[in-house]
């Protein structure tokens, strides 16, 4: 496939460090196996970080009037995203919840899911990608509250570094009632957390 610089990255600059990359841990890039390697990272980053080039706007589009002003939960969501420290993923999931205003806005169930690989699809630390989804919806939404949990397996963790497998890291994001209401916010984390 020929590059092209059309989406968010730079794609023929990511080949010639790949390039690079490949040379400097002593691997030959010319080698059959090799060969595309760097335009098929090229791609990958492409997809891997198309949330640069994304604002919450473009996907909370669909914000309409319910009537509804209880919590709406919307729970594991599959999450991957890339560390900032070492461009190696981390993956888990994510709940987001939040409880409309007195006039009841709301948004599409998928949008929540949505926003989530905007903030996802970046280099990123999850403390950061879970405070930056709570922050989108509570300024798009102007919600009562918003709730975001993520729990996170992080490759640099476990692959490499300290070498330890399983360990998970749960982050949250929590905003208006969900912060000021301790049984609010008890009530939104024995849904998350009950199996
Ligand atoms: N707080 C936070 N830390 C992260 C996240 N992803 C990776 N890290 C940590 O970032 C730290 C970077 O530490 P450094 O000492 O600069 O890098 P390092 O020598 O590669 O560290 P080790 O991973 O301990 O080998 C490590 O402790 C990682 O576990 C994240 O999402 N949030
Ligand atoms: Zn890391």
């Amino acid at each position: 496939m020929v590059s092209s610089t059309n989406g968010s990255v730079d794609q023929p600059r990511i080949e010639k460090a790949v390039r690079e990359i490949l040379l400097a841990i002593g691997e030959d890039p010319d080698r059959e196996g090799l060969q595309e390697t760097p335009a098929r990272v090229a791609r990958a980053y492409e997809e891997q970080f198309a949330g640069l080039a994304q604002r919450p706007e473009d996907v909370l589009t669909t914000v309409f009037e319910a009537g509804h002003e209880e919590m709406v939960l919307v729970k594991d969501i599959e999450l991957y995203s890339t560390c900032e420290h070492h461009l190696v993923p981390f993956y888990g999931s994510a709940h987001v919840g939040y409880i409309p205003n007195n006039r009841g806005q709301i948004t599409g169930l998928s949008k929540l899911a949505r926003l989530v690989d905007v903030y996802a699809r970046r280099p990123q630390v999850q403390e950061r990608l879970t405070s930056e989804v709570a922050d989108a919806i509570q300024t798009t939404l102007e919600p009562r509250g918003v709730i975001v949990v993520i729990e996170a397996e992080h490759l640099c963790m476990t692959m490499r570094g300290v070498r330890k497998p399983g360990a998970k890291t749960v982050t949250s994001a929590v905003r208006g009632d969900f912060r000021n209401r301790d049984r609010t916010r008890a009530e939104a984390m024995s849904l998350i957390l009950g199996h």
